[in-house]
């Protein structure tokens, strides 16, 4: 369904002087539908640079995108009008999403309206009570503004919002992190529970390993821009082969959430060999010299890192 190949993300940043940084770094990823794949990764590993690529939100600085075949990447921009309504985010702050000065109502149908879902005002007022019913909020909620609601209930107006369009492809970046544990919960099941009603595919990007178990039919790992590790939430968890997953898991357990390191490296810049090589327990010197690639140790799971191939069976040479 949504496929990409070896994308890539340069920023040219530094204020003095320019530098390259290198936030996503050919990444190849296929999503089918009804399908949830959980990007995880510390903070500044790509996850959200690489969901906006997919969403076509953030041009790519090399790779290709493609949608039921369609390749995005090459679309003339008057065509992807069209396309951006299947491809869809759910941001981590709603508020900042939302018009202050605009009550719910003309928030959710605002989207209706620019694509042209809705014939007439008596549709898009069916449509609004239907999504309304949907994400589990009342008629009262309709009139109010967005600082009148609840961190869950704006997000449900966002989901709303998104759902509105009938999209194929959602990325939900860190949808329920500012939200409390119990409505969290609430609003992860509600999300999957609409999931099956409108077959959705979901990049759904998280910190929290345990969040992305719960949610995903398969877990991708990134580390400096790139996918390290990915595997079905079972398979990751018993048997994580990547040593910076499994360092993950077991901060995890320790904390309940995902442990940050202090990001004082140079693993978004551009280097030779393995990105994780700085902090590798189990590294050797090849490691220092050669990019691993992503490969399958087996049909369910996929590892960069030498290491590990050599461990597996060698299926490298
Ligand atoms: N517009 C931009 N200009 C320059 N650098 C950027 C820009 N957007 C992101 N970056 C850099 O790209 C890297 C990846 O950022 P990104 O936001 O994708 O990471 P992330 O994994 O989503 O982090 P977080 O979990 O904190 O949201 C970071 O080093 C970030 O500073």
């Amino acid at each position: 369904m949504l496929k990409a190949v070896q994308l890539k993300k340069v920023f040219e940043s530094g204020f003095w002087q320019k530098k390259s940084l290198v936030a996503v770094d050919g990444v190849d990823l296929e999503i089918g539908r009804n399908e949830t794949i959980a990007l995880v990764g510390e903070s500044g590993s790509g996850k959200t640079t690489l969901g906006k690529m997919l969403l076509l939100l953030l041009e790519s600085t090399e790779g290709q995108i493609f949608l039921d075949g369609v390749e995005l990447t090459k679309v003339k921009k008057r065509e992807l009008q069209n396309i951006r309504k299947d491809l869809q985010l759910i941001p981590q702050h709603p508020e900042v999403s939302f018009d202050p000065r605009w009550k719910v109502y003309d928030s959710i149908v605002e989207p209706m309206r620019i694509h042209r879902v809705v014939k007439s005002r008596a549709d898009e007022k069916k449509k609004v009570f239907e999504l309304l019913n949907m994400v589990g909020l009342k008629e009262d909620h309709l009139d109010r503004y967005p600082h009148e609601l609840s961190g869950g209930e704006l997000q449900r107006v966002m989901i709303a919002r998104v759902l509105s369009l009938n999209p194929k492809i959602i990325v939900a970046d860190e949808p329920t992190s500012m939200l409390d544990v119990s409505v969290q919960a609430q609003i992860l099941n509600l999300l999957m529970n609409l999931q099956k009603k409108f077959d959705l595919s979901i990049i759904f990007i998280t910190h929290d390993l345990e969040v992305a178990r719960k949610v995903s039919n398969r877990i991708a790992i990134m580390y400096a821009g790139q996918i390290i590790e990915m595997a079905e939430p079972n398979e990751l968890f018993n048997n994580p082969l990547h040593p910076y997953t499994q360092f993950l898991i077991e901060s995890a357990e320790l904390t309940s959430n995902l442990y940050t390191f202090d990001i004082e490296d140079d693993s978004n810049s551009i280097i030779e060999g393995c990105r994780y090589y700085a902090r590798c327990p189990i590294r050797k010197n090849s490691c220092k010299e050669q990019l691993p690639e992503l490969l399958n140790i087996n049909s369910r799971h996929k590892v960069r890192c030498l290491c590990t191939y050599l461990k597996e069976g060698g299926i490298l040479i």
